[in-house]
């Protein structure tokens, strides 16, 4: 079967911005212009589309990014043949900028929708610069312009000052505020307004109004100046006629949108259905296809030092990444794949390298928002999602079984909060290992583990919000009833010097006996956040082969419950060195005991550690309320980093052990009259303080 849309007439774009910047109700509209949705969806009335958990709908927040595809054919039918976009809608709330992570590895291009009043806020920086960081093009669009304290040129101020880009607008605002019009478009050099009646599908084009003329020119001259930089061709040409052809102009901005040089700025208000068909129109003109990106890079499955590389071409062996594994209580487990090269048919086979398994790939659907479709087949630059895979988890690669690639692997941040949770009753009990670890494999940054001393299940994950959901969800996709405690900081423990310490295990007692012994050099890592790291250094078999891994899984449940305070253990180096083994007693059960013996018994001499969380806080406050907030924040242990004006008042940047951080929502709120609002997220683990330690400590048994 032939492809019905050629690869250069797809793109992949991701939606990105703060809370309530308007994302959800952006692709709302973008569905409802293409013709997806035929009932416009308010986000207040819990009817949007995209948000299709009931969580969402309540709590009017985007959590999981779901996918969705349309088709455009710009918006007075001027591209010849529909292109198809999907869209993958990301959430806005720090805890979960997993998400966001996640959706930018697999993005081409992406949007970024400011709030035309509030600018750049703390988590469109974060996003900002999660998207630098996977060298996602982007093109930005400012809504709200309807809303009162709307501001276009102070957002594309905002900009260049905050997230050090380098922004051109290809449109003006006509108006703003309740005055806001409609748009000039820079390139056609006309003025677009958007007919209400129909909820903005139709428009009409007019003369520039008189007043905007000079601007319009004065920047449509910047806007031409940036693209004839492009290269030097299109230099000369300018050069030389003092003017660029609009194809010329696209083309420059094109490229260099696409090389990261530059944001094209447009504008609207999705709300009041201005702006969202042009905004579409320059996804299809300036952010890339799937043959515009670098190729993605791999390492072969069978050669870790061969890298491989992987081009957008149906031709190419068969590779995708899972990027979001989801539980669909019709059809069971989703992993949702992005292609990046071959085609895939159901009933075919895929390998999976890093289990080292072949599996059949049963249904695949496209995802349309809340409604799915089946199709027969995926090809390059696709996302879809397939039904039914058991061995992965985000972040895998699938491949042809006679290609085997690696892609590159997302890396996840380490949870910070922690709850435990006590299952309501005895069905319940039965249940809810079920439930959390279907959870964990959706979700790389929630984890589940059980505290050694009280039995109790432990939870964690990025925030309050973050469990408070995983625990929803438990309850209503699960039907698991449990008791939730307080949330408690999810600490962690190292060490701080080498040892060396011999493990033995030895039990004779008639028959046949148990028989391990290790010694084994511990240290920490060089560098925080490198993990833990197994060496084998074992010569001339004095511990066989067979047991190794033995001991290595002895030494990582040993380091699950820490000799602190019984907090897991990170950044530490184990190398295996010598040991001995006994021809009838040795087994792997005995090895692995012993091996969890050196290591606590290790790294008790070791200079244990105890680490916090310290979180990256932002507070935006009107300016009379600052003092306060700063107070307060001192007496949080707060380390003030900086202070800036914004356009609502004074954005504030502290870091804050997060044990401190706790009812900080409300405590903000009566210190400014609910007007202040802020964000947090991991910054780093540091060195708790002694009394921290000690009141951990106090009514902790001696560790056995
Ligand atoms: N005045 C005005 N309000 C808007 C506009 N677009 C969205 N809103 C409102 O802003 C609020 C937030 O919009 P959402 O679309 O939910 O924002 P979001 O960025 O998806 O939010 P999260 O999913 O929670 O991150 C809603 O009450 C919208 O109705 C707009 O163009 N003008």
């Amino acid at each position: 079967m032939a492809r019905k849309h050629p690869l250069e007439r797809y793109r992949n774009i991701g939606i990105m911005a703060h809370i309530d910047a308007g994302k959800t109700t952006t692709t709302e509209r973008v569905l409802y212009y293409t013709g997806i949705s035929h009932k416009m969806g308010e986000v207040h009335d819990g009817a949007a589309v995209m948000d299709w958990m009931s969580q969402e709908q309540e709590r009017g927040i985007t959590i999981t990014s779901a996918a969705t595809t349309c088709f455009w054919q710009g918006m007075e039918q001027q591209y010849p043949e529909q292109y198809r976009i999907n869209i993958i809608d990301t959430p806005g709330h720090v805890d979960f900028t997993i998400e966001v992570e996640r959706s930018l590895r697999v993005l081409d291009g992406a949007v970024c929708v400011l709030d035309a009043n509030a600018g750049v806020e703390p988590q469109t920086e974060t996003v900002w610069r999660q998207a630098d960081k996977y060298h996602v093009p982007r093109i930005t669009f400012v809504n709200k312009m309807d809303k009162l304290g709307a501001d276009y040129w102070r957002c594309i101020d905002m900009m260049k000052k905050r997230l050090a880009t380098y922004p051109v607008t290809i449109q003006l605002p006509i108006g703003a505020e309740d005055e806001f019009e409609g748009i000039v478009d820079l390139i056609r050099m006309q003025a677009i307004y958007w007919n209400q009646e129909d909820a903005g599908r139709t428009f009409e084009a007019r003369e520039i109004p008189e007043d905007l003329k000079a601007d319009a020119q004065k920047y449509r001259e910047e806007m031409i100046e940036a693209a004839a930089e492009a290269d030097e061709e299109i230099m000369e040409m300018y050069l030389e006629n003092g003017e660029l052809t609009d194809e010329q102009i696209k083309s420059g901005l094109r490229k260099r949108v696409i090389n990261n040089e530059i944001t094209l700025c447009l504008c609207g208000t999705a709300f009041k259905n201005k702006g969202v068909q042009a905004m579409l129109d320059a996804v299809i003109d300036y952010l890339p296809s799937p043959t515009e990106v670098p190729p993605i890079k791999g390492q072969d499955a069978n050669d870790p030092e061969k890298t491989i590389e992987r081009h957008a071409s149906d031709e190419e062996p068969f590779a995708a990444l899972v990027f979001k594994i989801a539980t669909d209580p019709f059809v069971g487990s989703l992993s949702f794949i992005r292609v990046y090269s071959g085609v895939l048919s159901s009933g075919d086979s895929v390998y999976n390298p890093i289990e080292n398994k072949k599996e059949r790939v049963g249904r695949i659907l496209q995802m349309h928002s809340n409604t799915r479709e089946e199709i027969k087949e995926v090809r390059a630059g696709d996302i879809a999602a397939v039904v039914g895979l058991k061995n992965v988890t985000t972040g895998y690669t699938l491949c042809a079984p006679d290609s085997q690639v690696i892609l590159e692997r997302m890396e996840f941040p380490e949870p910070v909060i922690a709850v435990a949770v006590e299952p309501k009753s005895k069905s319940d009990q039965e249940k809810m290992g079920v439930a959390l670890s279907k959870l964990a494999q959706e979700d790389p940054s929630f984890r589940v583990r059980t505290d050694e001393e009280t039995a109790q299940t432990i939870i964690s994950g990025m925030g309050e919000l973050h469990l408070e959901i995983i625990v929803d969800r438990m309850k209503r996709e699960f039907g698991v009833e449990a008791n939730v405690g307080a949330p408690q900081v999810a600490y962690r423990e190292t060490i701080r010097k080498q040892v060396e310490q011999e493990g033995k295990f030895v039990r004779q007692s008639g028959g046949r006996g148990q028989y391990g012994h290790v010694f084994l050099r511990i240290e920490p890592q060089e560098e925080a956040g490198a993990g833990y790291e197994f060496v084998n250094a074992i010569v001339g078999g004095v511990v066989p082969k067979e047991y190794i891994g033995a001991v290595d899984k002895g030494i990582q449940e040993a380091m699950t419950n820490g000799v602190v305070a019984g907090y897991p253990m990170v950044d530490v180096k184990v190398t295996l060195y010598d040991g001995s083994y006994h021809d009838v007693d040795s087994n792997e059960a005995a090895f692995k005991i012993a091996g969890s013996m050196a290591l606590k018994d290790g790294a008790r001499k070791a200079s244990p550690v105890l680490l916090e969380p310290m979180m990256d806080v932002e507070v935006v406050t009107p300016e009379e309320y600052m003092g306060d907030v700063m107070g307060d924040l001192n007496r949080r242990r707060g380390n003030l980093k900086g202070m800036e004006d914004i356009p609502t008042g004074k954005q504030l940047s502290a870091t804050v052990p997060l044990s401190e951080m706790f009812g900080y929502a409300t405590d903000l709120r009566s210190m400014s009259q609910g007007r202040a609002t802020y964000t947090m997220q991991f910054d780093n683990y540091a060195e708790a303080p002694r009394n921290i330690v000690e009141a951990l400590t106090r009514n902790q048994p001696e560790k056995a």
